[in-house]
């Protein structure tokens, strides 16, 4: 039995992987990713110049999941370049994803232009719930400028790209962004992203749980799982067979990852359970997983992706 997945044009040997921004932050973390039975690892969104992030506390591990505003701490683009760098040495044959976020379109320019001048040959993941413009909504919610942004990313970056995608709520919201994104050569498109601004409250004490913005946060965790289960079906539905999907949000098992599978995805990424367990947690989840398909009689995962059945 297989788990093995082909995303990109690439073959990784396990369809499992962390979630930008879940063990990621450093040398240290992403060599435990490289240690574990997750197929490959995505970096922490890097920016131009590396950012402390927000004042702690900012992350906040709850009963069903997860709330935090982190506010983007990494050490800067190069650093994770030069970690890929090493690895693409050290561990060849594997395809590594340098997860990206610009606060404007020049940014991204930039950003790209420094992987397109690094010896990087992995696959690039946009995160497109980047702030914008103060007074506009997060890009992934503003289409205009989701648009505008990919007409200039494919304009200037020719290697493998996706994009990270906030949860969208709305059949009219699918409809609008698969006619965006099938305008253009994306190799993914990664549902989703935590839920933006939740509140989580500690009654005994009447206060909120993390410091930044007032306690508002993004949610992740079992919260996050029938939203991202519908934005990866509803992508799937819409979205030309070059464009593939990558599934996060709510995986904390091998149940979850066959759901997630089997609403479209080629991928599926692990945050919040990967913040609770750590990269052992992979082992478990490819080993449910296997004994799921063995149950169901399945050898590979082509054997059931995308075959979610409606009601007719
Ligand atoms: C929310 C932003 C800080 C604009 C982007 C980085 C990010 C963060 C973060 O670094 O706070 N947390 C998330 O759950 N998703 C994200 O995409």
């Amino acid at each position: 039995i297989s788990t093995k997945t082909t995303l990109a044009g690439f073959e990784f040997d396990n369809c499992l992987m962390n979630a930008a921004g879940v063990y990621c932050y450093d040398a240290a973390e992403l060599d435990q990713m490289q240690a574990s039975k997750a197929g490959t690892f995505v970096t922490k969104s890097a920016t131009l110049q590396a950012r402390t992030g927000n004042p702690e506390p900012r992350y906040l591990a709850t009963p069903l999941g997860s709330i935090n505003s982190m506010g983007l701490p990494n050490h800067g683009l190069p650093y994770y370049l030069d970690y890929v760098s090493q690895q693409q040495i050290a561990v060849p044959n594997k395809i590594y994803f340098q997860s990206i976020t610009g606060f404007n379109i020049d940014e991204d320019e930039q950003l790209l232009a420094q992987i397109t001048a690094s010896d990087f040959k992995g696959i690039v993941e946009l995160n497109l719930s980047c702030p914008n413009v103060p007074g506009k909504p997060q890009t992934g919610y503003d289409f205009e400028t989701v648009e505008r942004i990919l007409t200039r990313v494919f304009e200037v970056y020719q290697g493998p790209l996706g994009i990270k995608l906030p949860p969208y709520f709305d059949i009219v919201h699918f409809d609008q962004m698969a006619a965006i994104l099938n305008q253009f050569p994306l190799a993914f498109v990664n549902c989703v992203n935590s839920i933006g601004n939740g509140l989580f409250i500690d009654a005994a004490t009447e206060t909120v749980t993390i410091k930044p913005k007032n306690g508002f946060g993004g949610i992740g965790g079992d919260y996050l799982k029938p939203t991202a289960l519908a934005n990866v079906h509803a992508f799937y539905q819409r979205l030309k067979p070059e464009i593939q999907i990558i599934g996060t949000g709510g995986v904390k098992s091998g149940q979850d990852v066959f759901e997630h599978l089997l609403c479209g995805a080629s991928m599926v990424q692990v945050g919040t359970a990967l913040q609770k367990e750590g990269p052992l947690i992979f082992d478990r989840l490819t080993a449910e997983l296997k004994t799921i398909m063995q149950q169901k009689g399945y050898t590979q995962i082509a054997d059931f992706q995308g075959q979610l059945k409606h009601l007719d």
